[in-house]
């Protein structure tokens, strides 16, 4: 049987991807679903890390926070990243994987703290470790906790799992006639102010020469297409 491509990877879940049809929150079957994807990619014996983004909850700088201090609007953000990794390793749990939530901010009732010998234990043990409360910073975003976390347990690559199956030209949702890359590096997704991913999160993975992978969520199996170094999505590359 062919291996996959990777032994220990960083997922970044997208928050709004969690939404499926729905308006806001989590729709139980987008996150089952997504799940199941995780499972299959756990099950090839692939050490996973998941960051997952707060979008469909709460977002710093979303009109629902204009006049806010921004960096309240921002813990309030980190927060919701909180709820949706609860949702998250429970929803593993349902679907047999053993999932460790670890946030960024002390919640101690509620979830253990990020400890980084302790992550890395818990990959080692094959557990899926799921990293919430972003990087514990304001003004940051769950992308730069995804290539920060990436570069602290040396994933190989990260995997941005999103909504559109990889990175183009221009946001394809505004601009239908965009076209979409199969691979660009960092520099030129940086200079070319591409904003599926931020800057500062470019900028970390690029600096740490840790590629990352763009591709839908949506898309049935694509997580383990990447997974097994089949053509699927974006490489952002040094
Ligand atoms: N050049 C581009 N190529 C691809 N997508 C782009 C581009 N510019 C903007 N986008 C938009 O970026 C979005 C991807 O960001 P996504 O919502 O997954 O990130 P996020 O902010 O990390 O998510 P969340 O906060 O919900 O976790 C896509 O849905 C797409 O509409
Ligand atoms: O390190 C971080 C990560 C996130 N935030 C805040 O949370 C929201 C939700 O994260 P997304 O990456 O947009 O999904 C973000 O808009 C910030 O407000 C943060 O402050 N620091």
């Amino acid at each position: 049987m062919t291996k996959p491509a990777y032994k220990r990877v960083l997922l970044k879940l997208s928050g709004e991807a969690l939404m499926g049809d729905d308006a806001f929150g989590i729709n139980r079957a987008t996150i089952d679903r997504m799940v199941a994807d995780v499972a299959e990619v756990a099950e090839l014996g692939v050490e996973l890390a998941v960051v997952i983004g707060g979008g469909n909850i709460f977002r710093g700088v979303a009109p629902g926070a204009q006049g806010m201090d921004r960096a309240t609007a921002d813990y309030m953000g980190m927060l919701a990243t909180v709820m949706n990794a609860l949702a998250l390793a429970d929803a593993m749990r349902h679907a047999g994987i053993t999932a460790r939530v670890m946030s960024a901010i002390s919640i101690e009732q509620v979830v253990e703290p990020y400890v980084r010998p302790k992550a890395l234990q818990y990959l080692e043990e094959g557990k899926v470790v799921v990293f919430a409360a972003g990087t514990g910073n304001p003004f940051f975003t769950t992308d730069t906790a995804a290539a920060l976390r990436g570069s602290e347990i040396s994933a190989e690559i990260v995997l941005k799992a999103t909504k559109v199956d990889g990175v183009y030209t221009a946001d394809p949702k505004k601009d239908p006639s965009a076209t979409r890359y199969d691979k660009i590096s960092f520099d030129e997704a940086i200079s070319k102010h591409l904003q599926v991913m931020d800057a500062t999160a470019f900028a970390l993975c690029r600096d740490q020469k840790l590629p990352i992978k763009v591709f839908s969520i949506v898309k049935p199996g694509a997580l383990k297409r990447v997974v097994m170094g089949e053509d699927e999505g974006t490489l952002v590359h040094v």
